[in-house]
């Protein structure tokens, strides 16, 4: 059992009753024989006693209310914690009576000295460390006080409980005005007396990023001392290096506790540098926000010696803090950061410097952008091993977030990256999951929640706590839409019962609340999938790419003009983002990807030849002539194989629409209006309503009967099929005799061979299977949006 643990303790932590029944509880589980506890003063709140200096110092007649108050707030604390030792009392009140002579003095010099300040403030640490003392001893554990400058002396401590007060010792360079107060004097106490340290903050527990921002973020157990520098320059709750350098020279472990939840094992910082596993490289990321960058440029630097030396030593001069420098190894600008509500000087300090230097053009600007933000990523691990920043950096990218500047020390624990501050939430989002610190979320809105969509849903709620569990990846539907209807939810669908929430928690369908929901800052991969067939929709994806990655198996943007085609995937290239649409053909089936293998292999692809109608292809299986075509149709319909109005399969243009999707694949421009299409769909039928169509579908019989019968007298089956050969597309409507591949078809399979340079047309590559359907199309979505999740970067296999 160690002996001694020295704590640094807030004094607000003990201005309420509650703080000292926490304190109890710690010092009753913690293993030490003697526990030091070293209380800052107050700066703050009822129990501060400054206000009384100012209000003596400006002759205000409400100074002695106020101390009535004061005494009476202090002398409440103590009676509220059943402190019956009339000692406390009477040197709380003795302190008063001494508080008051000083305040007379004040009022009549109307000035405070330093030394005065000091010492109302120390009072206030007194006070709570003899009030600790007094509950402590009334609940039966040894306590004893001891002031500040006679405690970093000592060389043990006694048994229980020692209470430190008064004018904490300071380092001789001081950081923020009430930063580490009581951090410094426990080191001091811990250093001289040998013992352990627990610094106790009021903020939060050291995370992988701020909570707040990235609710999923977990405690770092282990840091080392540079590491906690580091990660303390950027803002997390460590206090400044300056206050422990005491502990880190003697190499005395710290642990980081919240006081917001003391039985949280919070953080070690050693002196031992990080050697955890190397698939974690980063302990932490953080962000500063309002930053603005100073950018001075111009060819007259080159090679001057001394300019950035000229330049840092004007702004030190101006008690300027700069956070961040980079600069081009061409010399030709310098760039750095600092906090907003300096920049203006920190302009105008530059440019009176380089005055002359201006004037006669070797600097030609000097700019300021404010706005910014800094996203750092801290860790020891980082260093020396390859991609890491790489990794950083592409992961930024990917989220869409611009880099402004950039800067990694030679010990590379950590690499700094300037960038705009809206984009810091979803830029932090993004790294931190990209290095599995957390889960690699997406927000999805998905378009049309009929046959397909529904199921996709139905698939992705089945799947959802698996792929979170296995692969860290978050899918959030967040957003679902019908023509009419509109479901938004801002962490997410319930997708156990996504269906009865549309019915009853469904809003007026509003794209642009759509569009700006799903899109949210926060989360940086949105995802729109659609799952309609609308004309509308698809004309609007290269928009939609601008800020999504689409996934669709609706045919329509595919098949759009060429030009339309090709706008879409220079928008790709230009945002980054992806259009995934492999079940536009072959439904769930690997077609797509499998041709684009083999272009991207360098494979020559001749000809490819296909039943791509899952429906015709099971209506052709199913028709004998003795249950009527129109009756199959209804069927087919009711079972989810032909599109939203089966006119679409029967008059040819959905085979129409994949030969057109597949002959762009491969890089011919074609137009859908250019094709001719067979159509089984008698010409009065054409352009009646959907219901129409549907009520007098048994009129397209006779014809198709007579189809069937005339084929199967010459011993084959009739098929829908689409070519694209020689750099010419087609469709038409064929039979085919008993031994070729595509009368061997059944149910709703599509076959679709390939002949190219190494597939022979003696010897094709055939894909073969259904082609329609809820659960194979359903599938084929989402595995779309598993490809998608791999390329932002999951860790899926
Ligand atoms: N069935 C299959 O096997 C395959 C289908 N596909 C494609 O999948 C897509 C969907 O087909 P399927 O699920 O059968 O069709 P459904 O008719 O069952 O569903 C379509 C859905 O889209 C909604 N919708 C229509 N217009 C809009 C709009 N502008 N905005 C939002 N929602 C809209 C409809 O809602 P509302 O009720 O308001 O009209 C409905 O929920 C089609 O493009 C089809 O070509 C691709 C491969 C295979
Ligand atoms: N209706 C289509 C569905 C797939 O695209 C078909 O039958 O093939």
């Amino acid at each position: 059992m160690d002996d001694l643990r020295v704590h640094a303790l807030e004094g607000v932590m003990l201005c309420i009753p509650e703080g000292y029944e926490k304190l109890l509880k710690i010092h009753s589980s913690s293993t030490e024989e003697s526990q030091v506890y070293v209380i800052s003063p107050v700066h703050e709140g009822p129990l501060c006693l400054s206000g009384l200096l100012e209000s003596a110092k400006k002759k205000d007649e409400i100074l002695w209310s106020s101390l009535e108050q004061s005494q009476l707030a202090w002398l409440d604390l103590s009676s509220k914690l059943n402190i019956r030792d009339e000692i406390v009392s009477s040197l709380i009140r003795k302190g008063f009576e001494d508080m008051e002579d000083i305040l007379r003095s004040v009022w009549l010099l109307e000035d405070i000295s330093e030394s005065t300040l000091k010492y109302f403030a120390s009072l206030t640490s007194y006070y709570l460390a003899l009030i600790a003392s007094a509950y402590f001893n009334s609940n039966g554990i040894t306590a004893s006080l001891i002031a500040a400058d006679k405690a970093v002396r000592q060389k043990s401590f006694t048994r229980g409980a020692t209470f430190i007060y008064g004018d904490l010792i300071q380092p001789k360079i001081k950081v923020l005005s009430h930063e580490g107060e009581s951090e410094y004097t426990a080191c001091l106490c811990a250093v001289n007396a040998g013992g352990a340290l627990t610094f106790w903050n009021n903020r939060s527990l050291l995370c992988t990023a701020r909570k707040k921002d990235i609710p999923s973020a977990k405690v770092i157990e282990r840091l080392s001392f540079a590491e906690a520098t580091e990660l303390s320059f950027f803002g997390a709750p460590i206090v400044h290096p300056h206050y422990f350098i005491p502990a880190q020279s003697q190499g005395i472990p710290i642990e980081l506790k919240f006081w917001g939840d003391i039985t949280s094992k919070g953080t070690i910082i050693t002196d031992k540098k990080s050697v955890q596993d190397r698939r974690f490289p980063i302990k932490a990321f953080s962000v500063m926000r309002d930053i603005s960058i100073i950018n001075i440029e111009g060819a007259g630097m080159s090679g001057i010696p001394g300019i950035s030396s000229r330049l840092f030593t004007a702004l030190r001069r101006e008690g300027i803090s700069v956070i961040l420098i980079s600069q081009a190894s061409s010399e030709y600008s310098i760039c750095f950061a600092v906090p907003s509500s300096q920049v203006t000087m920190a302009a105008a300090c530059a440019r009176y410097e380089f005055e002359s230097e201006l004037n006669n053009h070797q600097i030609g600007s000097i700019s300021a952008v404010s706005n910014m933000a800094i996203l750092a990523a801290v860790g020891d691990v980082m260093s020396g091993q390859i991609g890491v920043s790489g990794k950083f950096f592409s992961a930024l990218a990917k989220a869409g977030v611009n880099i402004s500047a950039i800067a990694q020390g030679s010990s590379e624990r950590n690499i700094s990256a300037v960038i705009r501050e809206c984009d810091s939430l979803k830029a932090l989002s993004q790294v931190h999951a990209s290095f599995f610190l957390s889960a690699q979320t997406m927000s999805v809105g998905v378009f049309g929640p009929g046959n397909i969509g529904g199921t996709f849903l139905n698939q992705i709620a089945s799947e959802k706590e698996r792929l979170q569990d296995q692969f860290g990846l978050d899918i959030r539907i967040r957003a679902i839409a019908s023509s009419s209807r509109m479901l938004l939810s801002e962490e997410g669908i319930d997708l156990s019962k996504w269906r009865e929430l549309f019915e009853v928690a469904s809003q007026e369908y509003d794209l642009n609340k759509f569009l700006a929901h799903v899109g949210s800052e926060y989360y940086p991969h949105s995802v729109l999938v659609d799952c309609t067939t609308s004309n509308e929709l698809a004309s609007m994806y290269s928009r939609f790419l601008e800020k999504f990655h689409v996934i669709t198996p609706n045919k329509k943007a595919a098949t759009g003009s060429y030009s339309y085609y090709k706008e879409m995937f220079e928008t790709c290239k230009r945002t980054g983002k992806r259009f995934l649409y492999e079940t536009t053909v072959g439904a769930g089936l690997p077609v797509i990807n499998t041709l684009n293998d083999l272009i991207q292999t360098g494979d020559e692809v001749k000809k490819i030849e296909g039943m791509l109608s899952g429906t015709l292809s099971w209506l052709f299986n199913r028709y004998d002539g003795t249950v009527p075509f129109s009756q199959l149709v209804l069927q087919a319909k009711e079972m989810g194989y032909t599109e939203p109005d089966p006119r679409d399969d029967l008059s040819g243009m959905d085979v129409a629409r994949k030969t057109v999707i597949l002959a762009r694949e491969i890089g011919l421009d074609v137009e859908l209006e250019n094709l001719n299409i067979t159509s089984l769909v008698p010409d009065k039928l054409k352009d009646a309503s959907k219901e129409e169509f549907l009520s007098r579908l048994s009129e397209m019989d006779d014809e198709i009967y007579t189809k069937y019968k005339e084929a199967k007298d010459r011993g084959e089956v009739i098929r829908y099929v689409g070519r694209v050969d020689n750099g010419k597309c087609s469709v038409s409507l064929e039979s085919f005799g008993a031994n070729h591949p595509f009368a061997s078809a059944s149910g709703t399979d599509n076959v679709i061979t390939f002949v190219t340079s190494r597939y022979v047309e003696s010897q094709p590559l055939v894909i073969k299977g259904p082609g329609a359907g809820r659960e194979v199309t359903a599938g084929g979505v989402f595995a779309d949006l598993l490809r998608l999740a791999i390329y932002i970067g999951a860790g899926i296999l």
